[in-house]
């Protein structure tokens, strides 16, 4: 299988239309690929939080009818990282004036939305985004035709137990869109290792390059295999990482190494 991530540069001396017509045209040039992936709130950036209300979109907004051409275009699997979403009041998915959320949105070869993802732990403890958006409350994983997708959005590699959900429905694969900065990168990339090893599990962390609202970028997107081994980094700055890999290691891993049969589950809850 082969995928590519597609670590962008997000800065403000770009608008979003216009970034958004370039991420296009790079999704496109990835024909080719199984599954292409971006990093978290591309259009704005991450950190970029007085943007997030006047960039917000609908589910059917403009960044999903982009990427959905091009994802049709292309031919290929595209997680599209993550958008601020305006829902609609009553918290459901229609064009509306209710609560932003930080959205993943994941589209089918053929340009169907295959899955959306509400980021569950929203980062910046008493401002940005953990004041300004809402918290998604479902776990998603999305079955490609070789491997089983588990997504989670930047901060969320933080709680193991998110992870281990989704490998209790089935993820073999974790696809991770970031908008990491620079100064803990150290702890994306060990976190990364971990979530991999722990879970016998891909991931492939896509993270933004550049600096946007003052706070630089760690860039360094990374794919993990089952077994911890780093099988591609990216440098600092813009840059297509592509990666070919085998779907069948998480099982042969799972069954050569069973350390997820000796689970004692349970733990993470208080004792009565
Ligand atoms: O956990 C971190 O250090 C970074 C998290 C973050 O930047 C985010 O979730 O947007």
């Amino acid at each position: 299988m082969r995928a590519s991530l597609l670590q962008v540069d997000v800065n403000e001396g770009e608008s979003v239309e216009s970034r958004r017509r370039r991420v296009a045209a790079l999704v496109r040039e990835q024909a080719g690929a199984d599954l292409v992936v971006l990093p978290e709130l591309w259009t704005t950036g991450a950190f970029a939080y007085e943007d997030f209300a006047r960039e917000a979109e609908p589910l059917d907004g403009p960044t999903l009818e982009a990427m959905a051409a091009a994802a049709r275009d292309a031919g290929v699997w595209l997680h599209a990282g993550s958008v601020p979403e305006r829902a609609a009041a009553d918290g459901g998915s229609a064009t509306g004036d209710g609560p932003l959320y930080n959205t993943s949105l994941v589209l089918s070869p053929t340009g169907d939305l295959a899955a959306v993802y509400r980021k569950i732990h929203r980062f910046g403890f008493d401002k940005g985004e953990a004041v300004l958006m809402s918290a998604g409350d479902a776990l998603v994983t999305v079955p490609l035709p070789h491997t089983t997708l588990g997504v989670a959005t930047c901060y969320d590699l933080r709680f193991p137990e998110l992870f281990r959900g989704l490998v209790d429905a089935g993820a073999e694969t974790f696809v991770v869109p970031a908008g990491w900065p620079d100064r803990r990168r150290s702890h994306w990339t060990l976190l990364a290792q971990a979530r991999a090893v722990e879970n016998q599990a891909y991931i492939l962390a896509c993270g933004t390059a550049g600096t946007h609202a003052g706070v630089p970028q760690a860039g360094h997107s990374i794919v993990v295999d089952p077994w911890g081994e780093v099988l591609a980094e990216a440098g600092p700055g813009e840059q297509v990482l592509t990666v070919d890999f085998d779907p069948a290691k998480v099982a042969k891993t799972r069954d050569q190494f069973p350390a997820l049969k000796d689970r004692v589950l349970g733990l993470d809850r208080p004792h009565p």
